[in-house]
């Protein structure tokens, strides 16, 4: 059996594409012939100057942004035209943590919603009971107090939401998550103990992530493998010390170059947060 969960190949979107009887557009094409290969188990990066197509890539890879050519496998499926049904049983196994988990997260929906619905949707719990036993667990493990159930997303804090966010993306138990900017509005605290979960819960799951970010030292200390992208291209990929020892071209270096700090340290996290260590008692 091969590791591979996810495989496109020769992906390319194109927005804007319209094929009415009083309007024609052949659209803006944004990404051009993508490869891009993910093991289970993996954590990818996609970096890239902004407009570079990371977030396009990212969405054309779970199927939310329609692809216009090449293919997409997931798990050995072949998922590129699979039909709207197939795909909502499929999306239970590929997740997606947003930057800004209050765009994300119902304000109308207590914690308790947001995070039992799913469970109740997907069949993974049969009743609201078993849901709310399985939210609790998975509270824990984000290191949040049960008390959190009652609140609503405007009531905590960007950190808190976004152990939220997490937490709704491991319930289900999925193979792969998509993680987009996710700790771009945190301060540099907040942002080692959310991506110190992250990959904590990815190591204890098995998960595969891709992992986009704007920011070279983020991508630097969770990522073992990066993809960096160009005008919808992929210009360069390899293994993350690789890369950042010795880029192959003269605009990753210039990403590189452009990161505040001289060096980048790709033990920040760990001597910040050690692996395994009990994350911050969360004051709610
Ligand atoms: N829904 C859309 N309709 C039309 N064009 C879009 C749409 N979304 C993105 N684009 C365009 O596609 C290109 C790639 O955008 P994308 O958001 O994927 O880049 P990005 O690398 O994630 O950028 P950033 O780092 O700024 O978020 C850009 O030129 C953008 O303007």
């Amino acid at each position: 059996m091969t590791d591979i969960l996810l495989d496109a190949r020769g992906l390319e979107v194109t927005y804007g594409r319209r094929h009415g009887l009083l309007a024609k557009s052949p659209g803006t094409r944004v990404l051009h012939g993508v490869d891009v290969s993910i093991r289970r188990g993996e954590t990818v990066g996609i970096v890239g100057e902004s407009g570079s197509g990371k977030t396009t890539l990212g969405r054309a890879l779970l199927r939310l942004v329609p692809v216009s050519a090449g293919s997409i496998r997931f798990g050995g499926e072949d998922i590129t035209a699979a039909s709207p049904e197939r795909m909502r049983a499929v999306r239970r196994r590929m997740q997606m943590i947003f930057q800004d988990p209050m765009a994300s997260l119902n304000p109308r929906h207590t914690i308790r919603t947001i995070l039992t619905a799913p469970l109740l949707l997907h069949g993974v719990a049969p009743n609201q009971r078993a849901a709310e036993e399985r939210a609790h667990a998975t509270l824990a493990r984000v290191s949040l107090p049960e008390l959190v159930l009652d609140r609503y997303p405007h009531e905590l804090s960007g950190g808190q939401r976004q152990r939220i966010g997490i937490a709704r993306a491991a319930l289900l138990e999925p193979d792969f998550v998509l993680a987009d900017e996710i700790v771009s509005g945190l301060d540099v605290s907040t942002q080692a103990q959310v991506l110190r979960l992250l990959k904590d819960l990815s190591r204890e799951m098995g998960l595969a992530m891709a992992f986009i970010s704007h920011d070279l030292s983020v991508i630097r200390a969770v990522c073992d493998r990066v993809y960096v992208m160009r005008l919808g291209r992929v210009v360069e990929e390899g293994p993350c010390e690789r890369i950042f020892a010795n880029p192959g071209s003269d605009y990753t270096r210039l990403l590189i170059d452009a990161i505040p700090l001289p060096d980048i340290d790709p033990h920040w996290l760990d001597s910040r947060v050690p692996a395994g260590r009990e994350l911050e008692n969360i004051h709610v």
